[in-house]
């Protein structure tokens, strides 16, 4: 079965592309078939795959939302690009702001995403939805999409109040369009282990939210090498392999996929105790 998961949070520059990168070309390593699909209209992550100028590309993710809008039929696979490390991705691109605005006269207005990567994420194991900088339509629509949520929290600042506000619209999308969506956990990013700050924040955040949500056993190092790969157009396995970002986002990514067993544990656990 696919599992569908966003990268979310509102704070910009927190690691949400960077991990969706990392993540997808991780699990591609590891054998899984991966969409990953740009709800950005900055075009982060199509950039960072060496897409460089997303701006460009006659069909996006907004072509295909827009017709998904009209109810106007498309090819199953129209748009998708393919990446040589063995993802493939739905690019993103300005036009999407466009897109957001007109959601709002729409029918169905947050499903719009899910229907889309309804009609196409029979062909993946993992389709991950790297969200723009906003709890706007668009990220409402990826989780409204998603069977999951991972957080990344860039370890500089006390992720408090935007914590609070991102936990909230998580459970009203729960509560009122999506009630499967579950919260994977919280990912550290860009800890600079040198500095006690960047451990207090650990400390804090399992402290503070350890007992309600997963913050992730792994920490993204800050590293130079992993900044760099969005330009190089690669992961950070092909730019720095030995590096400890590359064996981070490795374990991170081993995590992420033990999750899956994990609930399918739990639950196969409670039908053998209600037989
Ligand atoms: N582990 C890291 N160490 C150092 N720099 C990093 C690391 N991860 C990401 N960066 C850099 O930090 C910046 C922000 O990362 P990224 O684009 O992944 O964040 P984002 O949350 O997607 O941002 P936005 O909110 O704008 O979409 C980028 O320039 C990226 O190259
Ligand atoms: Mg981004």
């Amino acid at each position: 079965m696919t599992k569908v998961i966003a990268l979310a949070n509102q704070k910009g520059g927190v690691g949400k592309t960077t991990t969706a990168v990392n993540l997808g070309i991780g699990l591609a390593g590891d054998g899984k078939k991966v969409l990953l699909v740009d709800a950005d209209a900055q075009g982060n992550l199509t950039d960072s795959l060496g897409f460089h100028e997303p701006d460009n590309l006659s069909v996006s993710l907004a072509t295909l939302l827009a017709k998904t809008m009209l109810e106007e039929s498309y090819e199953a696979r129209e748009g998708i690009l393919h990446h040589h490390e063995g993802v493939d991705l739905m690019p993103g691109n300005i036009e999407l702001s466009a897109v957001e605005v007109s959601l709002v006269n729409t029918m169905s207005r947050e499903t719009i995403l899910r229907s889309y990567i309804d009609s196409v994420k029979a062909d993946y194991d993992y389709v991950l939805i790297d969200c723009m900088p906003s709890l706007g339509m668009l990220t409402i629509n990826a989780l409204a999409a998603a069977d999951s949520v991972i957080i990344p929290v860039q370890a500089h600042y006390l992720p408090a109040k935007g914590m609070t506000q991102l936990l909230q619209t998580i459970a009203r999308v729960r509560r009122q369009i999506n009630p499967k969506l579950v919260l994977d956990g919280v990912l550290l990013t860009m800890v600079d282990s040198r500095t006690k700050f960047s451990k207090d924040i650990s400390y804090i955040l399992r402290r503070d939210y350890g007992d309600k949500l997963r913050v992730f056993n792994t920490e993204i190092p800050l590293s130079v090498r992993a900044a760099e790969t969005s330009a190089k157009g690669k992961s950070i396995y092909a730019h720095d392999p030995n590096g400890q970002t590359a064996k981070a986002y490795a374990a991170f990514t081993k995590e992420v996929q033990s999750i899956g067993s994990e609930r399918r544990h739990a639950r196969q656990h409670q039908t053998d105790h209600s037989r």
